[in-house]
């Protein structure tokens, strides 16, 4: 069964709403001329809950992506649908809650997306290769830079790389969730010119789709999101973050150098020939190291550090490490390594890092010098709390 794209009838559609008069002209020809492209396709245009995988969706797919490929545009796909593909094969008659059961379903599926993935690929002489990765890849560089090594071999042989969270082993402290934000970490990962995010939605709407809601063609900073009413999960009952997760995932893209498009499955061929079809939200930052853009974005963070006046400047200001002197109470339960958030005394949020000590180690260090501290309690207790390197303003 196929499930079917979002359109919004065109009598509905307003173009162009939003772009302002000085604002640059989106510029889709970017995908036409990409060296490297990540694509990232939805449960909810691949799968259906009684059908599972939709055999002419995926077909439709890869053949526009085998195309691109074989015309020299080296393409990473990141698929959803092995919880989804996984469902009907186990008789579950809709998503399940429980992360057992989604671990259990995504194991079954995963499997048969990949087998179908290989044969429609097959077809045009393209080989694919399965990549599952977990949140914890994205945090450790020794971690990241293994697994771009991998992609890059791969892509350098020719390979169509199918990527997924590796939803088996997940688990609910430490998971992406969503693949839509999966995505623009690995087109950050890859250093991809562009990132397509396909979804059973034709484009971004000023309001969940319906008669009367206005496509909204082009973003090119938050400005331009303002007053949109962007929703959770469509119809078909298979997805997971909705819109919501979408635009996240194109805004960070879009704030870290690669400009990305929303668009329906159906559009993927028309898409990667730079037509104008979809959302496309322009470049409006620089490239980020890929640990800060996760903790910024992704990172669940496990507890609060209250700043006192000096350290909020000396953290937001000055671009300094935040020492134990300049904190003034803690919040949470959370060890060295996770991610917290700094805020003031009013309880704006400042900053997130990465954290040196646990919280049952902090209370005593409060209000002191790294000095003293190193004295009295011994080495260790002699480091700063956040390293500026660990560290990314909000
Ligand atoms: N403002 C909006 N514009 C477009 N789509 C929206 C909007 N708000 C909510 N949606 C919904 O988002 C859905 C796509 O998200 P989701 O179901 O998670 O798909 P996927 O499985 O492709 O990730 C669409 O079906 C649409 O109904
Ligand atoms: N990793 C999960 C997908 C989670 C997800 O992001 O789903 P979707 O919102 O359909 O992109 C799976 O393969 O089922």
């Amino acid at each position: 069964m196929t499930s079917k794209a979002v359109t919004v009838p065109a009598e509905a559609v307003v173009p162009d709403h939003r772009p302002a008069a000085d604002a640059p002209s989106p510029d889709r020809s970017v995908l036409s001329s990409a060296r490297r492209i990540v694509v990232k396709v939805g449960s909810s245009s691949l799968t259906s809950i009684k059908g599972g995988i939709s055999e002419e969706a995926l077909t439709e797919l890869a053949d526009a992506l085998a195309h691109k490929r074989n015309a020299g545009t080296e393409i990473i796909l990141v698929s959803s649908g092995a919880i989804a593909a996984g469902l009907a094969p186990l008789g579950l008659a809709k998503r399940p809650r429980d992360l057992a059961t989604q671990q259990a379903a995504a194991s079954v599926g995963q499997g048969l997306l990949m087998a179908r993935y290989t044969h429609a690929f097959g077809a045009h002489g393209v080989t694919v290769s399965q990549v599952l990765l977990t949140a914890e890849d994205f945090m450790r560089r020794s971690q990241h830079t293994n697994a771009l090594r991998a992609l890059d071999r791969l892509l350098n042989l020719g390979v169509v790389p199918v990527v997924n969270e590796n939803d088996t082993v997940a688990t609910h402290e430490i998971r992406f969730g969503d693949n839509d934000r999966l995505a623009a970490l690995v087109a950050h990962l890859v250093r991809a010119d562009a990132l397509v995010l396909l979804s059973d939605v034709d484009s971004l709407y000023d309001g969940p789709p319906a008669h009367g809601a206005r496509r909204i063609s082009h973003v090119s900073g938050p400005q331009d999101l303002e007053g949109v009413a962007i929703g959770r999960t469509g119809k078909a009952g298979t997805g997971t973050g909705g819109m919501v997760t979408k635009v996240e995932a194109a805004t960070i893209a879009a704030g870290s150098g690669i400009p990305a498009l929303v668009t329906s499955t159906g559009n993927a061929a028309a898409a990667l020939a730079g037509k104008d079809v979809g959302t496309w939200f322009s470049v409006n930052g620089s490239r980020k190291p890929v640990r800060l853009l996760w903790l910024a974005h992704l990172a669940s963070v496990e507890g609060t550090l209250v700043l006192d006046d000096g350290a909020v400047m000396a953290v937001r200001d000055r671009h300094t490490s935040l020492l134990p002197a300049g904190i003034s109470a803690v919040h949470g339960q959370f060890e060295a390594g996770d991610a917290v958030e700094m805020v003031s005394f009013e309880g704006t949020v400042i900053a997130r890092g990465l954290v040196n000590y646990g919280a049952a180690e902090l209370p005593q260090m409060l209000g002191r010098s790294t000095r003293e501290l190193g004295r009295e309690l011994g080495r260790g207790y002699d480091r700063v709390v956040v390293h500026v390197d660990d560290l990314v303003l909000v």
